[in-house]
């Protein structure tokens, strides 16, 4: 009939995936999955630099006896790019693909294998889509599974996948990999502006939460029009992020610069709960995913981020008549900031202070 479109409703597409409507045909993208223009971040355009400047920094470096210059490095990448490429973590390269390599065979299981660890629209943890707050937003085209992985008492492993086998195991030992790596990363962070070793883990709690997020990007037929994941910042303290191939962009000074696919590297990304704790020195990039046209992507992210009800500010260290403080005691910031990244928008405004 002319003149009437079908619009299917937001919770039926969420109630599907992605990867089963490319799979069986359907992958056109539909109308909820076009994403207009990232709003709330201003004129944009892509890098055409070829050499990726986002900076590599050197953990055993940091951990050495004789570290200034990496941690002024460390410095300099967190209050400019807000990121950095982490190599020489010491978790060997061979587990780093295990870690990929459970997420690929998660993800390449049948429908009803995955739907095993299957959420509610409305939940976080489990295989699925993210839940909507509202209408009128983009979907992104992909499909994640989260799961809480430490304090060990908050897992659920109800929502584990038993296939691959090896899974569990795997995702377990990668967990007390990022426990060793975050509290090195950490302690780096508040040797690099001067202050005392411990003082963000502190604030972090003795129950710090880590979650952790295996993205699937499939291929999309329309690139131009559809994203992988809108354009937000992280909510976290910060992001461990793994990932398989280029996609992810980093948004620095108006430009979207790609982030090379470095197998052996793990990038770490400021979330908006550092960029309070360092009083605005680091700084918490927005980022998203663009989609490819034939090739599917997979990224592992682990959130690091503060102990539930836990207070967090400025460290008073980072503030001076010169420096005033910028940001308002907070807790849980994780739920304030998903409302707003849901409807495309930063929440860091909320706890901002009128300086
Ligand atoms: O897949 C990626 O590279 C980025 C994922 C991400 O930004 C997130 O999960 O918050
Ligand atoms: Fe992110």
């Amino acid at each position: 009939m002319a003149g009437v479109s079908i619009i299917t409703p937001v919770e039926v597409l969420l109630s599907k995936r992605v990867q089963e409507m490319v799979l069986s045909g359907n992958g056109d993208p539909l109308g909820p999955y076009i994403c207009e223009k990232d709003r709330d971040y201003g004129e944009e355009e892509e890098s055409t630099e070829n050499n990726s400047p986002i900076p590599f920094i050197d953990i055993g470096k940091l951990c050495a006896k004789e570290n200034d210059q990496e941690l002024k490095k460390l410095k300099l990448a967190l209050s400019t790019w807000g990121c950095f490429q982490a190599i020489d973590h010491g978790i060997p390269s061979s587990f780093l693909d295990k870690v990929r390599e459970v997420g690929r065979e998660f993800f390449g299981q049948s429908m009803e294998e995955k739907n095993k660890c299957a959420k509610k629209v409305a939940e976080f943890q489990g295989y699925g889509a993210d839940p909507v707050p509202e209408d009128g937003q983009s979907l992104d085209w992909s499909d994640r599974i989260f799961l809480a992985l430490a304090p060990k008492d908050q897992r659920n492993y109800t929502f584990w996948p038993q296939n691959p086998i090896s899974f569990k195991e795997v995702l377990e030992e990668y967990t007390e990999n990022m426990k060793r790596f975050t509290e090195i990363v950490s302690k780096s962070m508040a040797k690099s502006v001067n202050l005392e070793e411990g003082c963000f883990l502190k604030q972090f709690g003795e129950r710090s939460q880590l979650h952790g997020r295996f993205n699937y990007y499939s291929p999309c037929k329309r690139p131009d029009l559809v994203l992988g994941m809108k354009a937000h910042s992280d909510g976290s303290g910060y992001t461990v992020l793994l990932q398989d191939e280029t996609g992810l962009q980093i948004l620095k000074q108006g430009k979207w610069y790609t982030v090379p696919n470095d197998a052996n590297a793990l990038l770490v990304i400021m979330g908006d709960q550092m960029e309070i704790m360092s009083n605005g020195i680091f700084t918490s990039p927005v980022h998203r995913v663009v989609s490819d046209s034939r090739r599917d992507r997979i990224s592992v992210a682990v959130f690091y981020t503060p102990e539930v009800g836990k207070e967090i500010g400025p460290e008073e260290g980072l503030i001076d008549s010169e420096k005033p403080r910028l940001f308002k005691m907070v807790k849980d910031y994780a739920d304030i900031h998903y409302g707003y990244y849901q409807r495309g928008m930063r929440s860091l405004h909320t706890v901002q202070l009128q300086v």
